[in-house]
C-alpha cells in the first residue's frame, strides 16, 4: 500500500513537471482564465518578446470587473475601463483565445462562467490573475490566483513556478439550521482562524455539512478561502459535482466523459492522510452571520452586538478594531438588528449564482424594499440571468423594488459605475469589506443572500430564521 495522500497532494503530484533541489517546482496548468484587469501587461510582455500563447484552447477570456451593469450599448463612462476592455478584445483576437465580450450571453464573472461552461473540471490545475480563483476548488480542482507576471508566464508556457503548500482541513459536521448557509459556514471559519489563519496552506473542506451543500454553496465556501489566507480551497468531487458538470458546453462527452469519471472518482483524500492543521466546526450551532468591521474576520451573529474592542488584550489588534469601528460608524454594544442600511448588493462571485438569487427571491416575494434603501440584484453571468428570468425571479425582484442588472462584478469592488457614496452603509453578499472596497468611505457588511434581501425589506438587519 502506498502512503495515504491528501487530495491536494494527488493533484499536485499529477501536475508536477519538475522539482528543483530547493523545492521550487514547475507545475503544469490545465486551465487559464483571463479577465481585463490583470491581463493587459501580460499580453504586452508576449508581444514585446515575440512569443505566442502556448495553449490557446486551454485559455478562456471574459470581461467582468469594469463593465457597467446597466445599458451597455452606451459608451463606458470610465476611459481606463474602456481601454482595458478594448485591450482584452484585441488581445484575445490577436492571440487566438476564446473571448466572451460584454454582449455575449455567456459573459459573466470569471469564477461563475468557468464552472458554468464546464471549463472548470475536477482534478485540473486552474489559474487566473484573480485572488478568488479559489472558487473552482469546489469541483476538486487545484485553483488559485496569480499575479500579472505569472499570467504572462502561464500564457507563454502553460506552466507555473510554485512551492508546495501545507495541507489544512476544515471539517464541518452537523446539519445547518434553516436560514443558515454556506456563506455563514465560511464566515464562521474565517472568524475562527482569522484572515492569516490559512497562510501557507491549501484548505480542504470536509464533513457532512460540506457534503450537504449544493455546488453553489461549496463554491461560496471555496471562494472565500483566500480571505482566510489559504492559497486555495478544495472539496472532494462527488455525484453533485459530476451532475453539475454533465453536458456543460466544455465538459468532456461520451467516452471522454467516462474516462474522466474513472479519474475523478479517485479524487479524494485517503483515509489516514496527514493534514498539518485541522479545525472542526459544528454546523448545527451556526447562526446567520454579519460582519461588523473592515476585515472578513470581524464576524458576529445576527443575534449579537457590535463588539467592544477594549476587551482585546493585544494593543495593535485593539487599535485596529477601534479604527474599524470608527470607519464603520458603529458604536460598541449596538444590537446588530438595529443597524440600518442605505444600500443592498446581491451578486458577486461569492453569491451571484442561481441558487443565491432563488434564496433572495424567496425572501422578497410579495414584499417591498424599504423606502430608505436602494437595493440591486446583479446576476453572476448572462446564463444565471437567463435562468432567473425563466423562473420569473426578475419579476419578483422588480415588483419588490429591487434593481435588476446586467452581469458583472458590479459593486463588489467599485471598478465600474456601481459604487457606494461616502458613509453609505451596505449589506453585501460579496467577500471583502475592506475600507473603500465598495466605494470611497463606503461601509460594507458581508452577509448571505437571504440576509441581504431581508435587510433590504426591513431597512435594517433582521434574523432570517424569524422571517415571515
Ligand atoms: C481585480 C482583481 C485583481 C481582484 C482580485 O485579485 O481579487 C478582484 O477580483 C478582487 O476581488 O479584489
Ligand atoms: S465579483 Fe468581486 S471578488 Fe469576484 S472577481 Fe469580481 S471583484 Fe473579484
Amino acid at each position: 500500500m502506498s502512503k495515504p495522500t491528501t487530495l491536494y497532494d494527488k493533484i499536485w503530484n499529477d501536475h508536477l513537471v519538475h522539482e528543483a533541489e530547493d523545492g521550487t517546482c514547475l507545475l503544469y496548468i490545465d486551465r487559464h482564465l483571463v479577465h481585463e484587469v490583470t491581463s493587459p501587461q501580460a499580453f504586452e510582455g508576449l508581444r514585446a518578446t515575440g512569443r505566442k500563447v502556448r495553449a490557446p484552447e486551454k485559455t478562456l477570456a471574459v470581461v467582468d470587473h469594469n463593465v457597467p451593469t446597466t445599458d451597455r450599448s452606451k459608451p463606458n463612462p470610465d476611459p481606463e475601463s474602456a481601454e482595458q476592455i478594448k485591450a482584452l478584445a484585441e488581445n484575445a483576437k490577436e492571440f487566438g483565445i476564446e473571448y466572451y465580450n460584454e454582449f455575449d450571453k455567456r459573459q459573466g464573472i470569471v469564477h461563475v462562467i468557468g464552472p458554468e461552461q464546464g471549463f472548470t473540471l475536477p482534478g485540473t490545475t486552474i489559474v487566473c490573475g484573480d485572488s478568488h480563483t479559489s472558487t473552482h476548488g469546489a469541483f476538486g480542482a487545484l485553483a488559485h490566483g496569480i499575479g500579472t507576471s505569472e499570467v504572462e508566464h502561464v500564457l507563454a508556457t502553460q506552466t507555473l513556478i510554485q512551492k508546495k503548500a501545507k495541507n489544512m482541513r476544515a471539517v464541518v459536521d452537523g446539519k445547518l439550521p434553516d436560514g443558515v448557509t454556506g456563506k455563514d459556514i465560511i464566515l464562521a471559519i474565517i472568524g475562527e482562524i482569522g484572515t492569516a489563519g490559512g497562510t501557507g496552506y491549501v484548505l480542504e473542506y470536509a464533513g457532512d455539512a460540506i457534503r450537504a451543500l449544493t455546488m453553489e454553496g461549496r463554491m461560496t465556501v471555496c471562494n472565500m478561502s483566500i480571505e482566510g489566507g489559504a492559497r486555495a480551497g478544495l472539496v472532494a468531487p462527488d455525484e453533485k459535482a459530476f451532475e453539475f458538470l454533465k453536458d456543460r458546453p466544455k465538459s468532456p462527452k461520451g467516452a471522454d466523459w467516462d474516462a474522466a469519471m474513472r479519474y475523478w472518482e479517485k479524487l479524494r483524500s485517503d483515509e489516514g492522510a496527514h493534514f498539518d492543521h485541522e479545525i472542526r466546526l459544528d454546523a448545527a450551532k451556526l447562526p446567520p452571520i454579519v460582519t461588523w468591521g473592515t476585515s472578513p474576520e470581524d464576524v458576529v451573529s445576527i443575534s449579537g452586538f457590535v463588539p467592544d474592542p477594549d476587551k482585546i488584550e493585544d494593543e495593535a489588534k485593539r487599535l485596529s478594531k477601534h479604527r474599524a469601528l470608527k470607519y464603520m460608524g458603529l458604536t460598541a454594544g449596538t444590537k446588530i438588528t438595529e443597524i440600518k442600511l442605505d444600500r443592498v448588493f446581491i451578486g458577486s462571485c461569492t453569491n451571484g449564482r442561481i441558487e443565491d438569487l432563488r434564496a433572495a427571491a424567496k425572501i422578497a416575494e410579495g414584499k417591498t424594499v424599504n423606502a430608505n434603501v436602494n437595493a440591486m440584484i446583479v446576476p453572476g453571468s448572462g446564463i444565471v440571468k437567463e435562468q432567473a428570468e425563466a423562473e420569473g425571479l426578475d419579476k419578483i425582484f422588480i415588483k419588490a423594488g429591487f434593481e435588476w442588472r446586467e452581469p458583472g462584478c458590479s459593486m463588489c469592488l467599485a471598478m465600474n459605475p456601481d459604487k457606494l457614496a461616502p458613509e453609505e452603509r451596505c449589506a453585501s453578499t460579496s467577500n471583502r469589506n475592506f475600507e473603500g472596497r465598495q466605494g470611497f468611505k463606503g461601509r460594507t457588511h458581508l452577509v448571505s443572500p437571504a440576509m441581504a434581501a431581508a435587510a433590504a425589506i426591513a431597512g435594517h438587519f433582521v434574523d432570517v430564521r424569524e422571517w415571515r
